[in-house]
């Protein structure tokens, strides 16, 4: 099969590399174009890029030159699946540019994650909403292009952990505690200074959007919009000094009894990908570790390959029914892996652009989906 084009906008930051290293030999995808500011425009990658990853930079990839970040400077060869990992900011302003100018935008920022038509995805828990792409005034005007964001690096983990156990038992109030790894505030970050021997207990906006996205996340699409979980969820977010791997201590209230047994069956059996083979779906995407100190960020980041969550201490709660601690890997399942996975799905949902097909009926157009 050959593989489709895509493009990175983002290139040289923290998720830009992981997109780079998950991308590079993608069965499905080839990275034929990179983007990130007007200061890198025009360097080889290699010049622009500080690569901060264990694995070395593709040699192809560090001869490739960043192009200008602008759909329009030559749009014969910005492909129409674009990457971004940008920060909001700028996201606000080219990801609908690129939308517009017929691209796929998978995107890992929160700019667009609340927006009514735009899906909000993690792929094992709420596939069923991309279809509200649909909506987007790109697709509608049959330019074909539109943004799908993947949540934040948090919500991801936390998400996967709880979807299995809303299907079964219903959730009615959550509170979590985070403490997230420094490799989350991008590069160069948090200073040394701030953070060694340290906990700092303050993230901007990270525990409004940890809670606004867990409700879409768990909400379902009507056919028009999403309506979200009514549940009650309370989030506190700390920064300590860990390099990658979000840990989560999370106590939960639920509509139905759950037995410990019957908590660990939900999350044992939740496997809602492996029938599709995408190549970067965990065969497990939680796995529950019964060892009483587990999950660790240096021991269980990258179980499944970065994209799994790991849960462990399940026990009672005197103040609500159940808590847990669980961790994810903020860089790969919590960003660019997230991304990677949204788009193996448009693409086995034909949702990506050149498959969404256009019917006329009388003078609308309906969307269909090939
Ligand atoms: N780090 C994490 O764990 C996670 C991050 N995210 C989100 O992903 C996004 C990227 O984060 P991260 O990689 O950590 O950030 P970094 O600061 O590490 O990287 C930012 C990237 O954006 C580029 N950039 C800056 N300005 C522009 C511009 N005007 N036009 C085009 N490109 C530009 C930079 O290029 P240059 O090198 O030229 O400056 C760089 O490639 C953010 O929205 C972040 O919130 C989401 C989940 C997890
Ligand atoms: N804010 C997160 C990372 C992140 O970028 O989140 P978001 O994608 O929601 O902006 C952290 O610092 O760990």
């Amino acid at each position: 099969m050959e593989r489709r084009k895509v493009g990175i906008l983002g290139a040289t930051g923290t998720v830009g590399q992981r997109f780079i290293q998950l991308l590079e030999s993608h069965p499905w995808f080839e990275i034929t174009w990179l983007a990130a500011s007007e200061r890198s425009a025009g360097k080889r990658y290699a010049d622009a890029c500080r690569w901060k990853l264990d694995t070395p930079m593709p040699a192809r990839i560090a001869e490739m030159v960043l192009q200008p970040n602008t759909p329009a400077a030559n749009t014969e060869e910005v492909p129409r699946i674009i990457f971004a990992a940008l920060d909001s900011d700028v996201a606000k302003e080219l990801e609908p540019a690129f939308a517009e100018a017929g691209c796929a935008v998978i995107s890992n920022s929160s700019a667009f994650r609340m927006t009514e038509d735009v899906p909000l995805v993690i792929p094992e828990v709420n596939a069923d909403h991309l279809p509200l792409l649909l909506q987007q005034t790109s697709v509608k005007n049959g330019k074909g292009g539109y943004i799908v964001t993947n949540p934040n690096c948090c919500a991801i983990g936390l998400v996967l952990a709880l979807a299995p156990l809303q299907e079964r038992f219903g959730i009615e109030a959550m509170f979590v505690s985070t403490m997230q790894a420094v490799s989350g505030a991008g590069y160069p970050g948090v200073p040394s200074l701030d953070i060694l021997g340290n906990v700092v207990p303050f993230i901007k906006n990270e525990e409004e959007k940890l809670q606004e996205e867990v409700n879409k996340l768990l909400g379902s699409f009507n056919g028009a919009a999403i309506d979200m979980l009514p549940a009650k969820v309370s989030a506190h977010c700390n920064r300590v000094a860990v390099i990658d791997g979000h840990t989560e201590c999370v106590s939960i209230k639920f509509t139905k009894p759950a037995t410990r047994e019957e908590i660990l069956a939900a999350w044992s059996e939740f496997q809602p990908l492996t029938q599709h083979h995408l190549p970067s779906a965990p065969e497990h995407p939680v796995i529950f570790n019964e060892a009483i100190d587990r999950p660790q960020p240096r021991l269980d980041v990258n179980a499944g390959k970065g994209m799994s969550t790991t849960v462990g201490r399940l026990r009672e709660c005197s103040l609500f029914d159940w808590k847990f601690v669980l961790l994810s890997h903020n860089t790969v399942r919590g960003a660019a892996g997230a991304a990677v996975l949204n788009a193996e799905v448009l693409a086995k949902m034909d949702l990506l652009p050149g498959q969404i097909k256009h019917t006329q009926t009388g003078a609308g157009r309906e969307l269909v989906s090939a």
